[in-house]
């Protein structure tokens, strides 16, 4: 390749030197002259041209100014800075007072404030009356009128959600400014298993990346928040001891989803350790019910079965069949709030760390798995329509044939106990979903019906 260039250039150039025709002479002294303003006026150009390139590498290099600010992300409208929205920041994330409650109120930071767990969580914990400030870049991974209508829930509710990205250290740096967190329940990521196929590095920017520019805001804010972030069940792999022990091992995984959120358990683990971050890691288990996600199987296996469009349910070897530990999301909420509860201080202070600090993870699941082709039976009784079911095997997608989890550490430490069974969280959620795709139900009917959030 590299001697066709060569031979070709060598050729253009032998012609070229046959072709050229000097101009005509010039008299001296009118050369000289045409020389002397041809000088002056290629200097003017190259001063001119030297000037707007240093201006251009002045206004692509400088650092900006971190308010008031405009970010081009994954939304448009993502804007934050100036008087007004601190004022909003403050009011969102200050604790309300109680007399009744024997409890400390914490200020918590929620990233992913307008996803399924992020939004149930915020509701919660300004229902109890914490101080809550969310966070959500709005991506368009799926429906993004879905999260404006938990955001809008949110809102009622009195938490302000920044419209941002994890990934703006400026932004982050200003929220901890602005507001002392007590706390962060860390929630944004890109999740799905198998859409890391399409788009592996939107899971290395948010469940990695993202992850450390978190871990980066926290380590350095005065006070120190405790974390608290979403880990996976995915975590287990190709693991076949079951029920899966948080002391099992976890460096199979199946998917590059699986796979971020195992690299985010070891990077906590380094903030832990070099800068005295108190960091709880949760492993959700299929979190499902109303306001959930739509690019999960019992979702989108109701809207199929509504329109009458076949369904793939996927089969292990020889037949066997696919299992989830399915988690319905009041009891992940409270598993949550338990662990914002239960979490001990950052001992760190200034970047630097002052002593060991609490370092801990759970399984949150339900402990009895249910078989894919089952779930699909109890949609099909609730939504009272047969499903047109393909049985078909599991491609390598980065699905894992059975989840189940162990739950007691969870249930020691944190009082956790899940009290949803798929029959009643589906229920519920089937109830939501008819409401809020109804071509009868008015927007302001779908945000005002608070009662399916965590209630
Ligand atoms: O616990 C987690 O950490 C993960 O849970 C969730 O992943 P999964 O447990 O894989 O849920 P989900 O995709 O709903 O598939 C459910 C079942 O349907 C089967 N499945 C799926 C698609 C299909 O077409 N057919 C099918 O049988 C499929 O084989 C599976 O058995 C979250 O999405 C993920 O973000 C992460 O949080």
């Amino acid at each position: 390749m590299s001697q066709l260039k060569t031979m070709a250039l060598g050729d253009g150039l032998a012609s070229n030197s046959g072709k050229f025709k000097p101009e005509k002479p010039l008299h001296h002294h009118h050369r000289a002259a045409h020389l002397h303003r041809w000088h002056q006026q290629h200097c003017v150009a190259v001063w001119g041209l030297l000037a707007i390139a240093l201006l251009i590498a002045f206004f692509a290099f400088s650092p900006r100014p971190s308010t008031p600010s405009r970010r081009h992300l994954s939304s448009p409208h993502a804007s934050w800075g100036g008087p007004l929205w601190e004022k909003r920041v403050q009011a969102s994330a200050r604790i309300r007072p109680t007399s009744s409650s024997s409890r400390r109120a914490i200020s918590v930071l929620v990233t992913g404030a307008a996803g399924f767990v992020g939004s149930h969580c915020s509701i919660a914990l300004k229902r109890r009356g914490d101080g809550v400030l969310g966070l959500d870049n709005f991506n368009d991974y799926y429906e993004t009128s879905l999260k404006r209508s938990r955001q809008a829930l949110l809102d009622r509710a009195g938490v302000f959600v920044v419209e941002g990205d994890i990934n703006d250290a400026n932004l982050l740096r200003k929220l901890f400014d602005v507001a002392p967190f007590t706390h962060v329940l860390h929630l944004a990521a890109q999740a799905g298993v198998r859409y890391a196929l399409r788009d592996p590095a939107s899971y290395v920017r948010s469940n990695v990346a993202g992850l450390v520019s978190v871990l980066e805001a926290s380590r350095s804010a005065s006070p120190q928040p405790a974390i608290v972030w979403a880990s996976s069940s995915s975590v287990y792999g190709l693991n076949s001891k079951v029920p899966f022990s948080e002391s099992d091992r976890t460096d199979s995984p199946a998917s590059l989803y699986a796979a971020t959120k195992k690299a985010g358990e070891e990077i906590v683990h380094t903030y832990n350790h070099i800068y005295g971050l108190s960091i709880t890691g949760l492993r959700f288990f299929t979190v499902y019910g109303p306001w959930g996600r739509p690019d999960m199987a019992y979702f989108f296996f109701t809207k199929d079965i509504l329109r009458g469009k076949p369904i793939s349910i996927y089969e292990g070897p020889d037949h066997s069949t696919v299992a989830r530990d399915f988690t319905y999301i009041d009891d992940i909420v409270k598993g949550c709030l338990a662990s914002l509860d239960t979490s001990q201080k950052s001992t760190g202070s200034g970047g630097k760390k002052r002593g060991p600090a609490q370092l801990r993870i759970f399984n949150l699941g339900n402990t009895s798995p249910v078989p894919v082709g089952e779930l699909v039976s109890i949609l099909e009784r609730l939504l009272k329509v047969k499903a047109n079911r393909k049985v078909v095997k599991m491609p390598r997608n980065g699905d894992v044939q059975f989840t189940h989890a162990n739950i007691s550490l969870a249930q020691r430490e944190l009082g956790y106990h899940p009290v949803t069974d798929l029959q009643t969280g589906l229920k519920r959620f089937v109830k939501w979903y008819l409401d809020y795709y109804s071509p009868h139900s008015l927007v302001v009917k779908k945000v005002s019906s608070i009662g399916g959030l965590s209630s």
